[in-house]
């Protein structure tokens, strides 16, 4: 199932310096780990904002929610989550 999931970041302000990058390096390396096995299908950094779309294609929303709140960023992050399914006009055969 592909779901698009907007992520709004808001770390507070107060949070010490080597937290924060602590936080952010295991993200990223969380993040890219589900890139590689091909959870985490896109991941868009809006522009001028703290957030990003991504595209998920995982087997439900209970894996879905799993994945999301295992993010480091996780108690940081507003999330909003459209499930998405393929539109009968689409030309092409997948998303890729
Ligand atoms: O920077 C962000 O948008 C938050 C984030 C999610 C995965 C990642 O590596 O950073």
């Amino acid at each position: 199932m592909l779901f698009h999931v907007r992520m709004n970041v808001e770390l507070p302000h107060d949070l010490p310096e080597k937290d924060v990058a602590d936080i952010l390096q295991r993200e990223k390396a969380y993040s890219q780990e589900l890139q590689r096995t091909g959870k985490w299908r896109h991941i868009w950094r809006i522009a001028g904002q703290y957030a990003n779309i991504s595209i998920f294609d995982v087997a439900d929303n209970d894996e879905l929610h799993q994945l999301l709140c295992g993010l480091p960023l996780f108690k940081f992050m507003d999330i909003q989550v459209t499930p998405l399914l393929r539109h009968p006009s689409a030309v092409r055969a997948d998303d890729s």
